[in-house]
């Protein structure tokens, strides 16, 4: 290095760390702030409450009004996250229950939602995960209930119907497939393993780019990518965390047919959450029997002015061609229009399981 270079890097340099050094000050000051809140709750009896969803989503979005840059909003937030994420586990380290093993998308949302200081409890199954958390093993489950591509996640909704979980939150998380080998050349590939979705997601690309590969469907994408790293012929269709779990190369990337591919994700506990100012709430509702029941169950949405953001229809498993349909809408069950329409469709549903009020995902 030139001595020029050098003491022009040594003063700007100089003044990072004095700003590190304010910004470990203040982050211990913010830590004993949450130490201070954590006590408070513990006095109020609410110590076994103390991830407040809400009240992280006012965090995250105040910050990114405020934020002049140049750091992009998406840093931030991440940054922050994880802030409150190592805040948080002063208070009460948090179990979080997902879909393992451990380098799937779940594991990805979990972390993306609880940060890194969260305890991770991979599951065999989306049954497993919910079963955690109602015993009591886990504090919050982290479960994937719909995709851009793929729809809605069966086994998810299904789960929800009977369980006494709520809905506290939801992560959004962009989905890059990758084709992960030890192998370099493409011509070598003789079996490709992923997750069924993943498999459905990449379809067109497959069977452009490989189409004589033997397509074989696996617990998981982590799964796979294990597989790819133990024989040899063999690639797994997985995201980033499989491929750095496993120590696998990307043979290509971004290989989802659909390039807007997103999975969102719900947080599930034992509450759900205050008002954020932007929530959602989500219910499910089964309309008696007879011609023009489910339009008179979307009645009180539309005399109240309260918006759906989704409406989706499974077999209600007790009786031939009966559905139930799960809905969201827009805003807090304790927001006077929402709580109004809610009363109304309280009167007109023949079942009605308000799942849980939660702040609309913070990207
Ligand atoms: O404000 C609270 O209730 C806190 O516990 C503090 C804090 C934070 O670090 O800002 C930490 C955890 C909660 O989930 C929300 C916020």
């Amino acid at each position: 290095m030139s001595d020029d270079l050098q003491k022009a890097l040594a003063g700007v340099r100089a003044e990072i760390d004095g700003i590190d050094a304010e910004l470990l000050n203040l982050l211990n000051q913010r830590a004993r702030c949450a130490q201070k809140v954590g006590e408070i709750k513990a006095e109020h009896g609410e110590a076994g409450h103390i991830y407040r969803p809400e009240r992280e989503a006012q965090v995250l979005r105040r910050l990114q009004d405020a934020n002049p840059g140049p750091l992009p909003n998406e840093g931030i937030t991440f940054f922050f996250r994880e802030v409150m994420s190592a805040c948080l586990s002063l208070e009460q380290p948090l179990g979080v229950a997902f879909l393992g093993p451990l380098g799937t998308f779940s594991e990805s949302a979990a972390t993306k939602h609880f940060g890194h200081a969260a305890r991770l409890l991979p599951q065999a199954s989306i049954d497993d995960v919910f079963r955690e958390v109602e015993s009591a093993h886990a504090h919050y489950a982290v479960v994937p209930v719909e995709n851009s591509t793929e729809g809605a996640v069966g086994r998810t909704m299904d789960l929800l119907l009977g369980s006494s979980l709520k809905i506290c939150g939801e992560v959004v998380l962009r989905i890059h497939q990758n084709l992960l080998s030890n192998e370099t050349d493409l011509s070598k590939i003789t079996k490709v393993y992923s997750h069924a979705q993943s498999l459905a997601q990449c379809h067109e690309w497959l069977n452009r780019v490989l189409p004589n590969a033997q397509r074989i469907s696996v617990g998981s994408n982590a799964q796979a990518a294990q597989k790819a790293s133990e024989e040899a012929g063999v690639a797994a269709i997985a995201g980033e965390a499989a491929a750095t779990r496993y120590s696998l190369p990307r043979l290509a990337e971004n290989i989802e047919d659909e390039p807007n591919n997103t999975t969102r994700f719900l947080i599930l506990g034992k509450h759900d959450a205050g008002p954020s100012g932007r929530d959602k709430t989500s219910l499910i509702m089964s309309a008696p029997n007879r011609t023009g029941a489910l339009y008179e169950l979307l009645l009180p949405f539309s005399h109240t002015g309260v918006s759906l953001s989704r409406l989706e229809s499974r077999p209600a498993r007790h009786a031939l061609w009966e559905y139930v349909f799960y809905v969201d809408i827009d805003g807090h069950r304790d927001d006077p229009t929402v709580k109004a329409a809610l009363d109304e469709l309280a009167g007109r549903a023949a079942y009605l399981k308000i799942l849980g009020s939660y702040p609309v995902a913070v990207y």
